[in-house]
């Protein structure tokens, strides 16, 4: 009965997955959320805290929390890991220099135990600028392939024309379903 219960609740749509967005400040990810829930570009300001909005796509809830990814900040970032399915981690595709330090980031990210059980989507974001990383080149230095403890896909995506980011969002559904 419970299974069946359960089953009917996420027919009809009314289970939320919690998504946390996490990755160094000025990655675009405010920019990402606001495309979401509206369609439009929205001038930002570097997020101090969260933001957090219901998104639904494709008639699942999402409950997506956007955090500030400025230095003195990712330390409360693991305050949101509590009950996270899915997490994306929005990368600037032309931040060369900074990509070891999203490396560090991220696998410090991947141990923590509350997020055992989630998925990771990678955003290489800003594609539409000269002298980005492809989605390829970031998944290199990044090693993606040794996460094994995971479910992960990498999207390249322009925040500003939405280009992407409903494909990855697809890749995040199909993960839900196949649950
Ligand atoms: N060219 C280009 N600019 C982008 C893209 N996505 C975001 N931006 C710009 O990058 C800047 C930072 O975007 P935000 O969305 O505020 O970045 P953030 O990751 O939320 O930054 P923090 O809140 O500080 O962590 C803004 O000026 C955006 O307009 C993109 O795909 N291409
Ligand atoms: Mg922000």
């Amino acid at each position: 009965m419970g299974l069946l219960l359960s089953r009917l609740w996420r027919m009809f749509g009314n289970e939320e997955h919690k998504l946390v967005m996490v990755g160094l400040d000025n990655a675009g990810k405010t920019t990402i959320l606001y495309q979401f829930l509206m369609n439009e570009v929205v001038h930002t300001s570097p997020t101090i805290g969260s933001n957090v909005e219901e998104v639904v796509w494709r008639n699942i809830h999402f409950l997506v929390w956007d955090l500030g990814g400025q230095q003195s900040l990712r330390a409360a970032w693991s305050t949101y890991y509590t009950n996270t399915e899915l997490v994306i981690m929005v990368i600037d595709s032309t931040d060369r220099e900074r990509l070891a330090v999203t490396r560090e980031e991220l696998y410090r990210m991947l141990q923590h135990e509350d997020l055992s059980k989630a998925s990771l989507l990678v955003y290489a974001n800003k594609q539409d600028l000269k002298g980005s990383m492809s989605a390829a080149e970031i998944s290199r230095q990044l090693d993606l392939t040794s996460i094994k403890k995971h479910q992960w896909h990498i999207q390249a995506c322009c925040a500003l024309t939405g280009e992407g980011l409903y494909q990855g969002l697809e890749w995040i559904v199909q993960r839900i379903k196949n649950k």
